[in-house]
């Protein structure tokens, strides 16, 4: 879907994308880690031509991204970035709207896709669309920034840092939005960020960059239970590496069938992470699993933990 080949971007002389070279495919929900000053969001800029590549191709669906029309550009991908930059003396729904207006869209098909996202990111339309930017919180106002950037239905969404600087609640429950998201409608989306767990929830595939160039890329289990050095070994975090391996795995994964415990049950889908949390606080050996319905399935037991299995 994107393809960067020997790509590097200088600013007055000093190298900030050096040589890069990565592939992008169609479905993929990319995480750009790194620390600040690594190159992420000049490499997120570069793929929409918010900034020019000084040598190398990006390719997007099959051309070299100098090509397009901006336009295009903007219909094909969506952006959304932390300071969300909706227009203050727009409301919401003609901030949300912008895209769908360039591309001339008739009005109805756009009152329409304004509703639809409005519930989609779980803003009543009748309470939010006459609203103004000012009026909403900050958390809000990240959900229209992320509505805005659907709009025009992009096949890919860029996103840098968007939920930055929201309480963790709010910010969770938007990641939780945004996955689903990029699982209903099958959104490439590349996504900036310098919080690991975010990387390690919502990334497909992990991207970690230093200076500019890319250090390791994988899956997030890769990434964390095969690090090609000490450098990703550091950054995802030598101490508490076991416990983000446990949250990358669910308790189905573990699930001994057939057999049966007493207590208060908990769900297949939790993390192994959560339920280590469970077994603490309760002080036992077992627990009941069940599905999103409540049926029995069988138990996980705290020794399950410790399996090898990835
Ligand atoms: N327009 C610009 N002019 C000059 N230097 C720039 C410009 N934009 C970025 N840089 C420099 O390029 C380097 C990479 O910046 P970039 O914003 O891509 O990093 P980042 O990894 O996204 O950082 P952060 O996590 O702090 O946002 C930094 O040293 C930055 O100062």
């Amino acid at each position: 879907m994107i393809e960067l080949q020997h790509v590097s971007k200088a600013f007055n002389g000093v190298t900030v994308i050096d040589d890069l070279s990565l592939h992008i495919a169609r479905g993929e929900f990319t995480v750009i880690l790194g620390s600040s000053g690594s190159g992420k969001s000049t490499l997120l800029k570069m793929m929409n031509r918010l900034l020019e590549h000084d040598s190398g191709r990006i390719v997007f669906a099959g051309d070299e991204i100098r090509s397009f029309r901006p336009e295009d550009i903007r219909r094909r991908m969506g952006y959304a970035i932390q300071s969300v930059g909706l227009f203050p003396h727009w409301s919401v729904e003609k901030n949300i709207a912008t895209v769908p207006t360039l591309l001339h869209w008739p009005a109805a098909r756009i009152e329409a896709r304004v509703t639809g996202l409005l519930t989609l990111l779980q803003l009543p339309p009748e309470l939010y669309r006459k609203r103004y930017p000012h009026q909403l919180s900050g958390g809000q106002q990240q959900r229209v920034g992320v509505a805005r950037a659907l709009a025009g239905n992009p096949e890919v969404l860029l996103m840098d840092e968007p939920f930055g600087a929201l309480d963790p609640v709010t910010r969770a429950a938007l990641q939780t939005e945004l996955a689903r998201i990029h699982k209903d409608f099958d959104k490439t989306i590349v996504l900036v960020t310098h919080d690991i767990d975010e990387a390690l929830g919502l990334a497909t595939r992990i991207v970690l960059l230093d200076h500019g160039r890319i250090v390791q890329s994988g899956t997030p289990l890769e990434m964390l239970s095969n690090p090609v050095n000490a450098f990703v070994i550091d950054f995802f975090g030598r101490s508490d590496v076991g416990i983000k391996l446990l949250g990358l795995q669910s308790v189905a994964s573990r699930l001994r069938l057939n057999e049966r415990a007493a207590g208060e049950p908990v769900l297949a889908s939790m993390s192994l992470r959560e339920v280590l949390s469970v077994f603490v606080e309760r002080r036992v050996a077992q627990l009941p699993v069940v599905d999103e319905n409540g049926q029995a399935l069988g138990v996980i037991d705290f020794d399950d933990l410790l399996d090898r299995r990835p």
